[in-house]
């Protein structure tokens, strides 16, 4: 990207009007802004800046982002960088040896796309059929959805010469994708080779590739993943590098970087605009149309509490003056959990060939000179299954019942390979399980009426037995895949994690209380529904229920957390309300 802003596109910090206000210039904020700026004037607020220039190659190099991303350690040890990561702190997690977990989110240009794992990922079919059941619109089936999806994408198919990996070939559907959008989805150019052995450890048990991928409307069997990234030069590609800088010089858009959205303005209950915070400098940009917040899964309910609009209690404790009375407004935080089953391996990873001098030149030559090799390597490989009869039965009644309410497609778990560098230059594969379908409820509230405070995350892990449940039975059906035929060629020693003597479903379940973690995913804290769901607080156009002239348009109104990844449901979202707003609607 040109990793600066025209002066006549720097939003200049006085009072201003536009005819829409954006409010977060993350993965659905810049592209609704984008997307807006092109029939309307339009300012978007970012607290953060340029990622590129505040945390480097780290959230450039693929590689880099795998494993050099030191900002997404969930201990309270996490480096302390607040260029770029919020710095957000859970609750202690009584369910979960009341651990307290740091919950990287991006606070740049480009939000939490430009820190996450670049996976490029839909749900399925069965799964928008439930969104749209549950809001009461059609038009969230995924056929409805499909070109929304396609809008935001430019497919560039895989170099299976630079790839050079006849076990990673991917299998997908190039109809699916779209190729006129501004963001790049391809494949990584090179393939670890760790992850080739973990993911024949899946497909030895069972979970065949998938030929048509997982950007169908299908999540069953494995698949070869895309990920957001530029092809060209094997760089990460975000919402800033694809819509914000497609927009840039085309339109009018103006960005206010660095710069907190303190409140937004009513008057009558409509939304009027947003006072904000420039290094200093207070003021207001007005919105002649409308203000859309893009603030993410816990800013959102954040900035929508210190302005009036959440629980009536909760603001009345903090002296905010009430909106509207909105008891959804922070709750319904689901967040889908994993554990990791993890052993020595005697394959080379990507991480052990750039940590070693012997082949860390040519690993370097490769991605310089040719975008390929060990630095360009991305997360690679995912499957999903419905539990098999024999790890089904070992699972509660309970649990059991609640799963049997989801159609006959639904994916029950997800596995995720990776690959990890251990102690003394040695390497781990590690094959993970979440869950797909999140059973607990957890909530964001706010400690104060100043926007400044961070907010009260609980993301109440395993408050549903199901959860727990679901990631023991997990954990059971990755040990036959790490006892399958090609695990033996690969395995060293005996189980590194948990290891053998955690073997009791009362054991693992310890276990994983003690040490599963979130994958990012979490959704839902200002649910969308129908008006007739008290706790629901966007209509199906992204409206927020009791005023005028206010949209919320990012995770936090996914009514539920679907399987799948959810960034491109985050673009798609983004894209759709974009064309809701366009068409009058
Ligand atoms: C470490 C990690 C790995 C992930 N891996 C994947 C993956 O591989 N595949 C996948 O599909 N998904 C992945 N995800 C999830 C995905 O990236 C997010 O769900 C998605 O980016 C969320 O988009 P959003 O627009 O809702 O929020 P964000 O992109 O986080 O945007 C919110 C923006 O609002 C800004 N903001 C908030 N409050 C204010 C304020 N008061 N004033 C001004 N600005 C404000 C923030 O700085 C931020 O830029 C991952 C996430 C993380 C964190």
């Amino acid at each position: 990207g040109p990793l600066r802003l025209r002066a006549e596109q720097l939003g200049t910090p006085r009072n201003d009007t536009f005819d829409y206000v954006v409010v977060g210039g993350g993965t659905a904020g810049l592209t609704i802004a984008a997307r807006l700026a092109k029939f309307a004037s339009v300012a978007v607020i970012e607290a953060g800046g340029y990622y590129q220039v505040d945390y480097g190659n780290a959230s450039v190099i693929p590689l880099l982002a795998l494993t050099g991303l030191d900002i997404i350690d969930p201990t309270t040890n996490f480096p302390h960088r607040p260029n770029i990561d919020w710095e957000l702190v859970t609750v202690p997690q009584s369910n979960a040896a009341n651990r307290v977990m740091h919950y990287a989110q991006g606070k740049t240009l480009g939000g939490s796309s430009a820190i996450n794992t670049m996976s490029y990922l839909r749900s399925t079919k069965s799964a928008y059929q439930r969104w749209a059941d549950l809001v009461g619109d059609n038009s969230y089936t995924f056929p409805n959805l499909l070109p929304y999806f396609k809008e935001s994408v430019h497919l560039t198919p895989p170099n299976l010469a630079k790839r050079n990996a006849a076990n990673a070939t991917p299998e997908y559907d190039p109809n699916s994708f779209g190729n006129g959008g501004p963001l790049e989805v391809s494949w990584n150019n090179w393939v670890d080779p760790t992850l080739t052995w973990l993911a024949a450890c899946l497909q030895a048990v069972g979970l065949a590739i998938n030929p048509k991928g997982f950007s169908s409307g299908e999540l069953n069997g494995g698949s070869w993943l895309p990920s957001t990234i530029d092809p060209t030069h094997a760089t990460r590609d975000s919402a800033q590098t694809s819509f914000l800088d497609d927009a840039l010089g085309k339109t009018q858009l103006r960005v206010f970087p660095h710069s907190l959205a303190t409140r937004i303005l009513f008057k009558d209950k409509k939304a009027k605009g947003v006072t904000v915070s420039t290094n200093g400098t207070i003021y207001s940009l007005m919105a002649k149309k409308e203000v859309i917040v893009s603030g993410g899964v816990f800013h959102s309910p954040q900035i929508l509490m210190v302005s009036g609009i959440g629980p009536k209690a909760t603001l009345q404790a903090h002296n905010i003056s009430v909106v509207a009375d909105l008891p959804g407004v922070g709750k319904n935080l689901q967040d889908p959990v994993s554990i990791g089953v993890g052993n020595f391996v005697n394959t080379p990873n990507a991480q052990s060939m750039v940590a070693n001098s012997a082949t860390q030149p040519e690993a370097l030559r490769q991605y310089r000179e040719d975008a390929a090799g060990p630095y360009s390597s991305v997360a690679g490989y995912i499957s999903y299954e419905r539990l098999p009869a024999e790890i089904r039965s070992t699972l509660s009644n309970a649990t059991r019942e609640a799963l049997a309410k989801y159609p006959s497609d639904w994916p029950e778990l997800q596995y995720i390979v990776g690959t990890f560098l251990g102690p003394n230059g040695s390497a781990m594969g590690s094959i993970s399980a979440t869950i797909t379908t999140t059973f607990s409820r957890g909530s964001v509230s706010i400690a104060s009426a100043d926007i400044a405070t961070a907010p009260v995350i609980d993301p109440s892990w395993f408050s549903n037995p199901a959860d727990g449940d679901m990631l023991v039975a997990g954990v059971k059906r990755i040990r036959q895949a790490w006892a399958s035929g090609p695990a033996q060629s690969i395995r060293l020693g005996p189980e590194a994690r948990p290891g053998v003597e955690v073997d009791t479903d009362a054991e693992i379940l310890d276990y994983i209380q003690k040490n599963a973690n979130m994958i990012w995913h979490a959704s839902s804290t200002c649910a969308m529904g129908k008006k007739s769901d008290k706790m629901a607080v966007v209509d199906s156009k992204a409206r927020v229920f009791g005023v005028q002239g206010l949209r919320v348009v990012d995770i936090s109104i996914f009514p539920y957390s679907p399987p799948g990844h959810p960034q491109a449901s985050v673009y798609m979202i983004a894209e759709k309300i974009a064309d809701d707003i366009k068409r009058g609607r």
